[in-house]
C-alpha cells in the first residue's frame, strides 16, 4: 500500500477541528495509516483534572486498535503552532507497542503542509518493549 503523505498530512490538519482544548487552547490532530490503507484520525481531548487528557496520537491509535487494527504504516501529526510538533513520550511508547521501530514513519506536519519524517527508532531509541519485559522474567 503506497504512502500518500500529502493525504495523510491533510487529514492530520483537518483532525484538529474536533480538538477539545478548553485549558491549553492548543489543538493537535493526527492521522494514522494502517497497512491495508485505512486512515484513523484523532484529536487531543482535555479534562478539568488535567491528567486524564488524551493526546491526538493516542486517540487515533486507540480508535484503530479498538476496531481490531494491529498493523500500522505511518502517522501524521499537526499542532497549532507554526512549527513541527513532536509526539510526547507517552505517545511514542504507545506507538512502540504496535509498530516496528525501524519502519514505522512519523510525519510531522506544519499548518502550511510542509513536513518532515522520522522513523519510530529515531524518536524512541532503546524503547522498553515486550522483549525487555521477557528478559526480566525469572519464572
Ligand atoms: O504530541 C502531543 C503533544 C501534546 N498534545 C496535547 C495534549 C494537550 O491537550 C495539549 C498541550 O499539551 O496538547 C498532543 O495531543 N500531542
Ligand atoms: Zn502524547
Amino acid at each position: 500500500m503506497d504512502l500518500n503523505i500529502e493525504l495523510l498530512a491533510k487529514k492530520a490538519i483537518e483532525a484538529k477541528e474536533h480538538a477539545y482544548v478548553p485549558y491549553s487552547h492548543f489543538r493537535v490532530g493526527a492521522a494514522l495509516l494502517t497497512a491495508d490503507g485505512k486512515i484513523y484520525t484523532g484529536c487531543n481531548i482535555e479534562n478539568a483534572a488535567y491528567t486524564p487528557t488524551n493526546c491526538a496520537e493516542r486517540t487515533a491509535f486507540f480508535k484503530a486498535v479498538s476496531e481490531g487494527e494491529r498493523d500500522f504504516t505511518a502517522i501524521a501529526i499537526s499542532g497549532d503552532a507554526d512549527d513541527y510538533l513532536y509526539p510526547c513520550g507517552v505517545c511514542r511508547q504507545v506507538m512502540s507497542e504496535f509498530c516496528k521501530a525501524d519502519t514505522f514513519q512519523i510525519i510531522l506536519v506544519k499548518e502550511d503542509g510542509t513536513y518532515k519524517i522520522f522513523t519510530l527508532e529515531e524518536l524512541l531509541p532503546g524503547a522498553f518493549t515486550e522483549t525487555e519485559l521477557k528478559k526480566g522474567q525469572r519464572m
